[in-house]
């Protein structure tokens, strides 16, 4: 048996796990569990106990400043990088010691990549798709058919360009089918949409939800556009540090941050901005009182981007945060 598997009391139905081990996935296990991960290189610690769990068809958004350890915590969870100490599972399987058949169920977006320059993309997918499938089965058909992946990622026009050809928009729509092709069941993507134009952000913007919606797909991501973390994720966690140090979904964190809104508007042609925990219940008021003689009304939470910089801000001064831009009450 190996020395990492966790005691399990066999005739207990509840599953008893010991402090730092993580029990083999079944139905309902997160995809993705890491308990008290660690990382140093030489002699600098990079991650100090990153817990982490992500579930099937789970959208997970991985935030953090330059340098938190993003990028590594990504690749031990992919299996290319030993970890120096802590527990971890993705598909149920310890990623230092996943084979051939776990690998071909990750689908992984690096940062970038610099060869295959004289394939044809559409050469290139189908190359690559045949290593995929010995793996498929009934309800997850392995690879993707090419023509179809081309057309999610909107790369059909450019099927036969040779890939040094391609623009770096297009290379990094290269990059997602080539994660893609194996269609897998857990997707790493890092910065995937650096380099984009508004209109393939938003496409690929589409691609995650239907992936993670339509085909149950895990995706853990990471990226330093908040708009787009607040778009895809349904969870968000902020590593800084080297530890998880908030979690939730992006009104969560703003909840966290502050309880409240700012509610903007004009009166007798004079601006108005007052901050409120209860927005509906003032803007209630505020026309019971005041009727038409309202105007210009915007009620307004805390952007992912704030509440990021206040947490931030709150791990490196080791205070807690207050509201972001918080105003002065101006009473109607
Ligand atoms: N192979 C390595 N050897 C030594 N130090 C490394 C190595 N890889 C990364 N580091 C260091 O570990 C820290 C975390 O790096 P990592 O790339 O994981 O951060 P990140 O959060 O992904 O950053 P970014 O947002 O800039 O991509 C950095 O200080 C980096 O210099």
């Amino acid at each position: 048996m190996d020395s990492r598997e966790p005691d399990v009391a066999t005739t207990d139905p509840v599953r008893h796990i010991s402090p730092g081990r993580l029990p083999d996935q079944s139905d309902g296990d997160p995809v993705i569990e890491t308990r008290g991960l660690r990382m140093r290189y030489g002699n600098t610690d990079v991650l100090h106990g990153v817990d982490l769990r992500v579930h099937r068809g789970e959208v997970l958004a991985l935030l953090g400043p330059n340098g938190a350890g993003k990028t590594t915590t990504i690749e031990i969870l992919e299996g290319f990088r030993g970890r120096s100490a802590g527990e971890a599972r993705v598909l149920g399987t310890d990623p230092g010691h996943g084979d051939e058949a776990w690998r071909a169920r990750l689908g992984i977006v690096l940062q970038s990549w610099r060869d295959h320059g004289r394939w044809r993309v559409r050469e290139l997918l189908a190359h690559l798709g045949r290593y995929y499938t010995p793996y498929g089965t009934p309800g997850r058909p392995r690879p993707y058919d090419t023509g179809e992946l081309l057309g999610l990622v909107g790369l059909t026009e450019q099927a036969e360009t040779m890939v040094a050809r391609l623009s770096g928009g297009q290379r990094r729509r290269l990059d997602v089918a080539v994660g893609l092709v194996g269609r897998p069941d857990l997707l790493f993507l890092d910065e995937p949409t650096v380099g984009f134009d508004p209109v393939a952000r938003q496409d690929f913007h589409d691609l995650v939800r239907r992936l993670s919606d339509l085909e149950d797909t895990t995706i853990l991501l990471t990226t330093h556009d908040l708009d787009e973390a607040e778009r895809l994720a349904d969870r968000i966690a902020l590593l800084a540090g080297g530890r998880i140090v908030a979690e939730g979904s992006a009104a969560e964190l703003a909840a966290r941050v502050s309880a409240k809104a700012e509610v903007r508007y004009s009166k007798d042609g004079e601006h108005h901005a007052v901050s409120v925990e209860d927005a509906t219940g003032y803007v209630r008021e505020l026309f019971a009182r005041h009727g038409a003689a309202i105007g210009d009304l915007e009620v307004r939470r805390p952007s992912l981007a704030e509440v990021y910089l206040a947490m931030v801000r709150e791990f490196e001064s080791g205070r807690p945060a207050t509201a972001p831009g918080e105003l002065t009450g101006v009473d109607a």
